[in-house]
């Protein structure tokens, strides 16, 4: 599916700087979505050697290539759950690293299972949630709802597949023993993106954060990784208002089309698939409130450099609380399209 020109191509060049992408790259306020869908592929090259794991890890560059383009291809063109989402979503994982001192609390080998797994995460959505595919009965309902998180669980069956294709295992270097490693770690990575699963291990987290981050416990090491998949994949709220504004509309023209296709078929959506029932600011300031929030407020705990991530979030907050006064005095224009918001 990558031929072999497509990868001389994008080696042609050679692998540029980060800055050479963009001066603001490594900045935490940079946005990855600015980025047009060609350049991402060279940007995701820039970013492995950026962190320096193509020369710790020994990845053949031609490899490394043909598993980005594979990635790349691996993601259909939902609204939301397409490449750029994961791209997006590597890219804070790389500000993360740029930014943190994340070699203090995690092994090298932690930190490039995390950056893999951003990529991957998301493989083969298909823009529907994990209860659509209970609900319509799908095949991948049929593979994997008995152990649940069906979606992360195709997405992680992907990864695996991706790895062993021809010409794509970016870790085919590796001892038997960090191969294992490699890939019970992007299990786990990948699982963690459930925000169901985020939920249940929440208290955990929150816990630790308390307790004080201890490197010697491995169940740390897990806890925290599971954190920041989950901050990587909520990243795109931590960007400006603008961007905000973008990727809800995204989100809400994927999830009301699940709802039209629930209706479709006789089951009744729940409200935020619903175009007809959906709220979207009051959808948002519980979303924010119940999932976004915690997140960012345990991670500043850990990471103080973090702390104006929450700042951004807590102002997207309120702001979606004066536009739900807002518009409820006024009407909110039914069509689901956010362009008016302020
Ligand atoms: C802007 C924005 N809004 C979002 C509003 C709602 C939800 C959402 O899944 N809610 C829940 C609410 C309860 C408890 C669990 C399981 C289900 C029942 C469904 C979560 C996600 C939203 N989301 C994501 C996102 C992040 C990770 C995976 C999938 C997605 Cl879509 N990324 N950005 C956004
Ligand atoms: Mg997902
Ligand atoms: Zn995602």
């Amino acid at each position: 599916k990558v031929s072999d020109e497509e990868v001389a191509r994008l080696l042609a060049g050679g692998i540029p700087s980060v800055d050479q992408i963009h001066p603001c790259f490594s900045e935490i306020t940079y946005i990855p979505r600015s980025l047009t869908d060609a350049e991402t592929t060279t940007a995701v090259l820039s970013m492995f050697e950026a962190m320096g794991f193509i020369n710790a890890y020994k990845i053949n560059r031609n490899t490394l290539a043909r598993f980005c383009l594979m990635v790349k291809k691996g993601y259909r063109d939902p609204p939301y759950h397409n490449w750029m989402h994961a791209f997006s979503v590597a890219h804070f994982c790389f500000l993360l690293c740029k930014n943190v001192d994340v070699a203090n609390y995690l092994e090298d080998i932690e930190m490039l299972a995390l950056f893999v797994s951003c990529l991957c995460h998301d493989l083969d959505h298909r823009g529907t949630n994990n209860s659509f595919q209970i609900e319509s009965k799908s095949v991948l309902a049929g593979l994997y709802s008995s152990q649940g998180s069906v979606l992360e669980r195709h997405h992680f069956a992907q990864t695996i597949s991706v790895l062993n294709t021809e010409g794509c295992n970016i870790f085919e270097q590796f001892s038997r023993k960090d191969y294992q490693r490699m890939l019970d770690l992007m299990c786990d990575i990948i699982l963690a993106t459930d925000l169901a699963h985020h939920l249940r291990i929440l208290g955990d987290i929150q816990k630790m954060v308390t307790e004080g981050y201890d490197f010697k416990k491995p169940q740390h090491h897990t806890l925290l990784l599971c954190l920041l998949m989950s901050s990587c994949d909520l990243s795109d709220q931590t960007k400006d208002w603008r961007n905000t504004c973008k990727v809800a509309e995204l989100i809400y023209r994927e999830f009301f089309s699940q709802g039209d296709s629930e209706k479709a078929m006789g089951n009744r959506p729940s409200d935020m698939m619903d175009r007809d029932r959906a709220y979207i600011p009051d959808l948002q300031i519980s979303f924010m409130e119940h999932i976004v929030v915690p997140i960012f407020t345990v991670l500043k705990g850990l990471f103080p450099p973090l702390a104006v991530l929450h700042e951004t979030i807590s102002s997207s907050q309120s702001r979606w609380k004066r536009i739900s006064q807002k518009y409820r005095d006024q009407g909110f224009p039914g069509n689901g399209s956010l362009e008016f918001l302020e």
